[in-house]
């Protein structure tokens, strides 16, 4: 162990080992500081180029304490960049994005010690095993990470006594995933967490994320895994061609999001008022389908011949077809189930 020994405090003294898998020591901020109510993250109006390349467009969204919050979208969306941003690894050319109070371009290292952060491709020494590298990087945090640290490794099912450098991409993650959970930190960032994983631990791993938010913490990840945000996103953030397109709770999304079918009287004749903020209208021939959010109608729609409307039909939608009707495209890899599927289905014939 004792070269070690030397590198740990040498990097201790550094600060270097920050640079990649940052953590908090300062637990009493998540009963002294997050409550339920306040934003942990805050990002106002946030845009950045790379040469001709749009990575971010006037992005702002706000996380509130407690709960997992998703940034959805496909590769090359800007979820990466926005994350590299609030965790103080690039500036934003515009806008400005706070972390606990603390601006992400001047305060990143008081942030990076107040968060667990897991980027999408984890540097770890690949010389150590995991205990090593557990033992090593203990002397950020107190005496009860390395208990943690062990009982994680081991439901992990990392193999102990194996290096870095000849573990494969799911073990790596594993080892990422402790290092950056098992000094329990108030925010958690998580660059697609899953990418890696076998699905038993991918499940178990989004249950801790639940267990988590449960707890008071918070954790901000990014995904492009329809069914893994349904299962565990409190709120969702879609996000495409660098825009937040949508932020909204999965509660609000099944409470307040419909999908409408119509055969209307014929192609032509006017599409009636809708109760809500339309996503998207699409038509064929006399058929209609509207995505609409902020749905205000509390009963059952009431239209009739006079709205030019032969029959309807409403459902809720998945949180693909959501997905679809504010980005125009599903995403790529995704071949989703519902989950938010059919608490209000009413089909309706008129005359
Ligand atoms: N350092 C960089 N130099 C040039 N272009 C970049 C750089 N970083 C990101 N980009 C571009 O910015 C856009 C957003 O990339 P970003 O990595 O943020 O997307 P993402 O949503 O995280 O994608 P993925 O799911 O594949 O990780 C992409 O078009 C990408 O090619």
């Amino acid at each position: 162990m004792s070269e070690v020994n030397a590198m740990r405090r040498e990097t201790i003294e550094s600060d270097q080992y920050r640079d990649e898998v940052s953590h908090s020591t300062d637990r009493g901020g998540v009963e002294g500081n997050a409550s339920h109510t306040h934003d942990i993250i805050r990002v106002d109006r946030v845009s950045k180029r790379f040469g001709n390349k749009v990575a971010l467009h006037g992005v702002s969204l706000n996380v509130p304490a407690g709960k997992v919050f998703a940034l959805l979208g496909e590769n090359g969306a800007g979820k990466t960049t926005l994350i590299r941003i609030l965790t103080g690894f690039q500036k934003p050319d515009d806008g400005s994005a706070s972390i606990l109070g603390h601006d992400c371009g001047n305060n990143s290292e008081e942030i990076r010690r107040r968060i667990g952060y897991v980027s999408d491709a984890p540097a770890l020494y690949e010389w150590m095993t995991p205990p090593e590298i557990g033992w090593f990087v203990s002397a950020f945090y107190d005496e009860g990470f390395i208990p943690r640290y062990r009982e994680l490794i081991e439901e992990f099912q990392v193999p102990a006594g194996t290096k870095i450098k000849s573990m494969s991409k799911g073990q790596r993650a594993k080892v990422a995933l402790a290092l950056a959970t098992a000094h329990d930190p108030e925010l958690l960032i998580l660059d697609e967490p899953t990418s890696g994983l076998d699905p038993m631990v991918r499940r178990q791993f989004l249950e801790s994320m639940v267990d988590r938010a449960a707890e008071g913490r918070t954790v901000l990840l990014s995904s492009h895994h329809i069914n893994e945000v349904e299962r565990v996103a409190d709120m969702v953030a879609i996000v495409h061609g660098g825009e937040v397109k949508l932020v909204q709770s999965m509660a609000d999304l099944k409470e307040h999001t419909r999908i409408v079918t119509a055969t209307m009287d014929d192609a032509h004749v006017e599409s009636p008022d809708l109760p809500g903020r339309v996503l998207s209208e699409t038509s064929n021939g006399r058929q209609r389908r509207w995505v609409i959010t902020d749905w205000q109608h509390a009963g059952d729609l009431h239209w009739d011949e006079s709205h030019g409307v032969r029959q309807f039909h409403v459902s809720v939608p998945t949180l693909e077809e959501v997905f679809i009707a504010v980005c125009g495209q599903p995403i790529s890899d995704e071949r989703s189930a519902s989950s938010l599927r059919p608490e209000v289905n009413h089909g309706h014939s008129i005359g």
